[in-house]
């Protein structure tokens, strides 16, 4: 089989001639050809792709004549790796430009946060604006719902968008679904108006959840991808503080709701401001074959690197990438799932990232966020906004310390202390609730022991150490599930998860009440304790560590397994390898030969 240096694009041109894709193995170019003999054209790709990175191991850099100025270094493949392991990496130094982008791209985390945050002290100054009465329950729930619904609905078809259209173009698209959103609930004096503005809305919270932490992820150094997807979080958890903050402010202000929903409209004008001046993300503009984009995309990011180095680490990702043939974008996204499901691979991602996100929800910290106020007042806690500023303020803080731990300390380690810290609160929670004794009839909450007991003060203490643990784990990590993907499915793969995150986010915050009053609060704690517990066997099973890998590394670690031992050993070579051309970067501003030679010995 010939392979030519560069792929074609992803996405092919209608005129293609269709054949029946299988599915496809690690690899670079795909060809179009008869697939009765499948198992002979897999392994020929792979043999190619041996001899591709064979080649490219031994000549693309010339060791022996490097000068000491070489800002490259290129480092090959350990035990742990096997030959589709990246070859190429250089000191990714985090330039303004990438920061420019992560926190362009994290607003998006911001509107997901405020518009999801500040629906609950809305519902209580809305009063009689809508209709000329008073919302029922029923009403309430509609209006909170609609935002999930619809983020549940876009998140199914973001990930394709993403690879069609591009990242950018969708991060602007749900611009404009914000702006829409916004403009109807403000102007609402009937209920379904404002429903429909919140299920627009919706669409863009959708849509942004999916593909900001995507779009930071494919622009990251693999050195700090964790902490720059964490930024998104921050955003997110932030927006929900301030969320709650802006709402307890302006609760006694008339038409406050308005002001409280038009204040969303500031951060949204300035992400669609700013993304007509910035560009897409390299690994996309590969995707599509612009390489020359991709180029100029990693200059702007790496300044320090010289073009030599971004034209090979350009090329080594075009090799990588690996398109899926369809004769239509139909055929494609189908062939795509196919491909999702069938190669080992995509489909051990597929489980961790929906796994996580279902984990995310399932443990019940949504509820908790929005019911706070509820569950803190049967314990004689009557400030619910001062409890809502507390929970999501410890959620917010605890984000900011996932920040610095998750590239140092890694994901794995920070979900195995997150996920027994919040058995270990919610287990105290369940018991605690026993001893006060309430019981729901309706929707109110009935006390056995009225006042502030100490059970009371072991719950609030409890689940604000649920909420930190929470932050710390599973709260952030699920979110860097792009990195799970190869890029062929890495939009769909993506979709998958997020689709996962708010169907139970919906599932979880419409269940809450009904648990509460038909199996009791310490039932329903004992039940979020459990799925705590079993969420820390699977990570401990399933999770390896993936911080300090190239994206495209994550295949290998995933092909034949889960690979926890050899995730965990990669993951710190490529930390060894690092900290090696830091220091040598603290005396000489560049990798000496000795380092790349040390390195190349390894
Ligand atoms: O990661 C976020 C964060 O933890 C939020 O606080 C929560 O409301 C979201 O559902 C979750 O996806």
């Amino acid at each position: 089989m010939v392979v030519s240096p560069l792929p074609p694009p992803s996405f092919r041109d209608e005129s293609e001639e269709e054949e029946e894709y299988t599915g496809t193995s690690h690899g670079i170019i795909q060809q179009q050809r008869p697939t009765t003999d499948y198992e002979e054209f897999l392994n020929e790709q792979e043999e190619s792709t041996k001899k591709m990175k064979n080649k490219q191991t031994t000549t693309s850099f010339d060791y022996e004549n490097a000068s000491d100025n070489d800002d490259r270094i290129q480092i090959k493949p350990v035990n742990d790796e096997d030959n589709t392991s990246v070859i190429i990496t250089f000191n990714q130094k985090i330039s303004p430009f990438i920061i420019t982008l992560t926190f362009v791209a994290s607003i998006s985390g911001f509107m997901f946060g405020y518009d999801t945050g500040y629906i609950s002290s809305a519902l209580i100054s809305i009063g009689t604006d809508l209709d000329n009465k008073v919302l029922s329950y029923g009403d309430k729930e509609i209006v909170t719902a609609a935002t999930s619904l619809g983020a549940l609905i876009s998140s199914i078809f973001a990930g394709t968008a993403a690879d069609v259209f591009g990242r950018k173009p969708c991060l602007m698209f749900s611009n404009v679904m914000f702006i829409i959103g916004a403009i109807l609930q403000i102007s609402a004096h009937k209920f379904w108006q404002m429903a429909a503005g919140r299920l627009i809305m919706g669409f863009g919270v959708g849509i942004g959840s999916l593909i900001s932490p995507l779009f930071i992820s494919e622009i990251a150094p693999k050195m700090i991808r964790g902490r720059l997807t964490v930024i998104n979080s921050l955003w997110l958890t932030g927006g929900q503080l301030i969320a709650y903050g802006c709402g307890a402010g302006l609760n006694k202000v008339h038409n406050g709701w308005r002001i409280l929903v038009g204040l969303s409209l500031i951060p949204t004008v300035i992400q669609f401001t700013f993304f007509c001046f910035l560009p897409d993300t390299p690994r996309y503009y590969v995707m599509k074959g612009n390489l020359e984009m991709a180029k100029k995309v990693l200059r702007r990011s790496y300044v320090d690197t010289s073009d030599e180095i971004i034209e090979k680490k350009v090329e080594e990702l075009a090799m990588l990438n690996q398109s899926i043939p369809g004769k239509n974008a139909g055929v494609r996204v189908w062939n795509t799932v196919k491909e999702l499901h069938t190669n080992p691979a995509n489909f051990r991602a597929l489980i961790i990232a929906c796994g996580l996100q279902a984990i995310q929800q399932f443990t019940g910290w949504n509820s908790l966020m929005y019911f706070s106020g509820t569950i803190f007042e049967t314990v004689g806690f009557s400030n619910s906004s001062a409890v809502s500023i507390i929970v999501s303020g410890t959620n917010f803080i605890f984000t900011l310390i996932a920040f610095f731990a998750i590239d140092k300390i890694g994901r794995r380690y920070i979900l195995l202390i997150g996920l027994p810290g919040m058995t270990v609160a919610l287990a105290i929670c369940a018991i605690a609730f026993h001893f006060i004794g309430i019981k729901f009839v309706g929707n109110e909450a009935v006390v056995s022991h009225s006042g502030f007991t100490s059970w009371g003060i072991v719950i609030i203490v409890f689940i604000i150490v649920f909420a930190a643990f929470y932050a710390l784990g599973i709260g952030t990590v699920p979110w860097q599930q792009s990195e799970l993907f190869p890029q062929n499915v890495r939009g769909i793969g993506t979709s998958y998860a997020t689709a996962t995150n708010w169907a139970g986010s919906l599932v979880i915050a419409s269940t809450f009440l009904t648990m509460l009053q038909n199996i009791t609060p310490t039932g329903t704690f004992a039940f979020f304790a459990g799925v705590s517990f079993l969420s820390t066997v699977f990570c401990y099973f399933c999770y390896p560590e993936l911080s300090g890998l190239e994206l495209e590394e994550v295949q290998s670690i995933l092909k034949d397994g889960f690979n926890i031992k050899a995730s965990k050993a990669l993951a710190k070579k490529r930390k060894q390898q690092v900290a090696k051309m830091n220091h040598s970067k603290d005396t000489k501003f560049e990798p000496t030969q000795e380092v790349i030679e040390e390195v190349i010995e390894d």
